[in-house]
């Protein structure tokens, strides 16, 4: 027995004399640095994300790419990192509850946002113009910000092509790639899995021409990936199907719609008739006692249908306890935010409670977008904290007039607040002028000064 352990002992000095374990030992530690190191680094991520910006109360994002970014990492990343943060720390249940705890209170931030916030910028960059090159580097609008990087170009490519804009998605692809050449060891993303992306958000997106295209690009680099082949052949059949189907439902705008873009991009084809030959602004009091001590600017924008400004008639004292009091009933826009062409009155004419006029009070100034474009007149009103913005939605005989048919530019840049105030058949049996023709359709008529307007012309 002495013999044998003896024996045994010598095994064991053979053992670390080998010096086997040492180097697994070092592993072993380096392995746990480096965790270590990966959750360092993973805890400054999330501090970062939940840093001076959120507690200071006057924090906002004006910018819409500074608003894109927020939301990405309050999103994405913070998914990201604090999934990541678990992994590593899944052992410890003090860590798992701190970081749990966390994830509960991100729940307001989510990936519907960003996508939310992404389909605002597409908006923007479409109605305004503007080019993916100046965008991703940051440059549109007066201010400058960061340039984006090849993910979060990305992102927006990935949307854009589930908002079936694939010739804006190919453009931030290519800027994602290039992106990606300039970011070297810091990229985030592989061409790989750009084109994948792009692949399968144009198979399923039924853009067959441009999956083909992406899976034919796949299948050049990846040759033996087998799921590649299968999917270009997928997509070249159903290419072949719908090139070969008779209804090719190709979504174009109409002339109504392109007018409204034109009006967003500040080209404002004048179709109705000349241009007036002077602007038309008083000072109105409409016979009320107040208003004679102090008659509100007035300035007119169109006669039929009449439509007129009415410059700095709230405080913004004032449309600041307005924006807090009544938070329901004002619009709040959000970036890209618009109001698509819609008219405020309702068509079945014998509704008592229709909408003679509308009343549209500007409660925030916008830096960039953001009018009341009345394609049919045209123009565009750009809000103005403060003023407001009148017209007419029904002749003066009830029946509706079709011009009066506005909406609301993106806004580019800034936030933009309004409250409406609907003027409404019901209440107002008798106040509203009663035309003695059943025909009348002129609200002028009934206005001493417009009549003296119109008569000069427009
Ligand atoms: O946002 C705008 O300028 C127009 C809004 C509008 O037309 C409406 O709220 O009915
Ligand atoms: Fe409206």
């Amino acid at each position: 027995e002495l013999y044998s352990s003896v024996g045994k002992l010598h095994d064991v000095f053979q053992q670390l004399r080998a010096d086997e374990s040492r180097p697994l030992l070092k592993h072993l530690i380096t392995q746990q640095e480096n965790r270590l190191d990966k959750i360092k680094s993973l805890a400054k991520t999330l501090r970062e994300l939940s840093g001076q910006e959120i507690r200071d109360p006057e924090f906002t994002v004006h910018h819409p790419l500074d608003a894109f970014r927020f939301i990405r990492n309050h999103s994405i990343i913070f998914n990201i990192t604090t999934t990541e943060m678990l992994k590593e720390i899944h052992l410890y249940k003090q860590g798992r509850i701190v970081i749990e705890s966390l994830l509960k209170n991100i729940t307001i931030i989510g990936v519907d946002d960003l996508k939310g916030i992404i389909r605002g910028i597409l908006e923007i960059q479409i109605t305004y113009d503007l080019t993916t090159k100046d965008m991703a580097n940051g440059k549109f609008g007066s201010l400058k910000v960061e340039p984006l990087s090849a993910a979060e170009c990305q992102d927006i490519m990935v949307v854009a092509y589930l908002e079936k804009r694939y010739d804006t998605a190919k453009e931030w692809f290519n800027m994602a790639v290039n992106k990606m050449d300039e970011e070297g060891d810091r990229m985030t993303t592989t061409p790989l899995s750009l084109l994948t992306r792009a692949a399968e958000a144009s198979a399923t997106t039924g853009n067959y021409l441009e999956a083909v295209h992406w899976y034919s690009e796949i299948v050049a680099i990846e040759p033996n990936s087998r799921y590649h082949k299968y999917k270009l052949r997928v997509s070249k059949k159903m290419l072949d199907e719908y090139n070969n189907s008779p209804n090719q439902d190709q979504k174009t705008l109409n002339d109504l719609e392109n007018r409204f873009i034109e009006g967003c991009q500040g080209k404002v084809p004048r179709l109705l008739g000349p241009v007036p030959k002077r602007l038309y602004c008083d000072f109105d009091d409409n016979g009320h006692a107040f208003l004679l001590i102090q008659p509100v600017r007035r300035e007119l924008i169109s006669l039929d249908p009449y439509i007129v400004v009415y410059h700095n008639v709230l405080s913004k004292k004032t449309i600041m306890s307005i924006r807090e009091d009544f938070k329901p009933r004002v619009t709040n826009y959000g970036i890209g935010g618009q109001y698509f062409i819609h008219a405020d009155y309702f068509d079945d004419m014998h509704q008592l409670d229709n909408r003679i006029a509308t009343f549209m009070l500007y409660m925030s100034d916008v830096e960039m977008g953001g009018g009341t474009n009345f394609p049919y007149v045209p123009e565009v009103v750009y809000p103005q904290m403060g003023s407001a913005v009148f017209w007419y939605n029904l002749y003066p005989n009830n029946t509706s007039n079709q011009l009066t048919k506005h909406g609301g530019c993106p806004v580019a840049i800034g936030d933009k607040w309004i409250a409406n105030i609907w003027i409404r058949l019901n209440g107002n049996e008798f106040t509203k002028p009663c035309p003695l023709d059943a025909n009348e359709k002129s609200w002028t008529k009934y206005m001493k000064r417009e009549r003296e307007w119109s008569k000069r012309g427009r």
